[in-house]
């Protein structure tokens, strides 16, 4: 758990970050959002002190984080930021190799990480693990950046517009590792993002900054039915609301009985992305199948305009 404590961050008479608290519950994922300079990253890099707080206290599992010690600190926190900081005169494994290099792993460990960490990311360890950065591309580079937040098997990640770069169908695969990455492993991870799409779908709570102070901090579901400021409603997209709603559920949630006609959809698949295919296919009715491929019912445009209009 991490308790961000009425911290304060001031350089000279401005106030960047003033008076935060929040509290970040284990394996979840926390996005902050909010205007360019409201001080999202501020706020971040106070939790691995990669900047210091003017006052208030960041703690870790219940311990302050000023009194953990750096590498302490390295291997509990992963850090990714946008375009990736890749050392370029590294190869990929001695990058991802980073941390667990720093704390003394043993060499078999390292590489077993290495291995382990570009498998996951669909990376083959023999034909990327020798490259250097300048031979991927740039979405592949990023999701080595990632691999290496993560090398030291850190429980929290911070990650700080992590996927700005990317094109949007990179963009998307990449937010849809994270999910998996982050359900295989568990970590509690927060993460900056000027894209309310990112946001929504990544997000268990998002966190809304203006001027240094958080407006809300809710589920997104909650932030949709009740903004609780005309800023927030304006960042969310007040005429985006039904699809957002329909965003955040998945067609597994929102699977009638009986049966249809048509190409299916996985149950796993957002409730936004099934409208699109009803819209589509021009059926009011497509079917739904489970992880093994066997039919668990049907999605209909009724069913989904009743989910995506407000809450009474
Ligand atoms: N080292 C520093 N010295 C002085 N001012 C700083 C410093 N770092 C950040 N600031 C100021 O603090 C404010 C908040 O910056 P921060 O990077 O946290 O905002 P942000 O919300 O992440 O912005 P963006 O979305 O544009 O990245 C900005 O006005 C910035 O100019």
């Amino acid at each position: 758990m991490i308790e961000i404590d009425s911290i304060t961050k001031r350089y000279g008479d401005t106030t960047v970050v003033d008076n935060v608290s929040m509290t970040i519950a284990p394996h979840t994922i926390t996005v902050i959002v909010g205007t360019s300079g409201s001080g999202k990253t501020t706020l971040m890099r106070m939790i691995n002190r990669l900047v210091e707080p003017t006052s208030g206290e960041v703690r870790i599992d219940g311990a302050p984080n000023s009194v953990i010690p750096g590498h302490e600190l390295r291997r509990r926190i992963g850090y990714a930021i946008q375009g990736h900081g890749l050392f370029p005169h590294r190869t990929v494994a001695e990058n991802i190799a980073t941390v667990p290099t720093l704390l003394g792993w043993e060499k078999g460990r390292i590489e077993a990480k290495v291995k382990e960490l570009l498998s996951l990311f669909q990376l083959d360890p023999t034909a990327f693990g020798p490259r250097y950065p300048h031979e991927l591309s740039g979405g592949q580079q990023q999701r080595v950046g990632v691999a290496r937040a993560l090398a030291a098997e850190p429980n929290i990640l911070l990650m700080d517009e992590p996927f700005g770069a990317l094109d949007p169908v990179i963009r998307a695969k990449a937010q849809d590792d994270l999910l998996a990455i982050q359900k295989h492993f568990g970590t509690t991870i927060v993460l900056v993002t000027h894209d309310m799409e990112e946001a929504f779908h990544l997000a268990d709570r998002i966190a809304v900054m203006d001027k240094g102070r958080i407006v809300q901090h809710a589920a997104p579901e909650e932030m949709l039915v009740n903004p609780a400021t005309d800023f927030v409603e304006t960042l969310i997209g007040a005429g985006e609301r039904p699809l957002r709603l329909l965003s955040i559920g998945t067609v597994g949630d929102a699977t009638e009985n009986g049966t249809a006609e048509g190409e299916p959809l996985a149950a796993e698949v957002s409730q936004r992305d099934a409208l699109s295919a009803l819209l589509w296919s021009g059926r009011e009715a497509l079917p739904v199948v489970g992880p093994d491929g066997a039919p668990i019912g049907r999605v209909t445009l009724a069913g989904l305009a009743r989910r995506a209009a407000r809450p009474q």
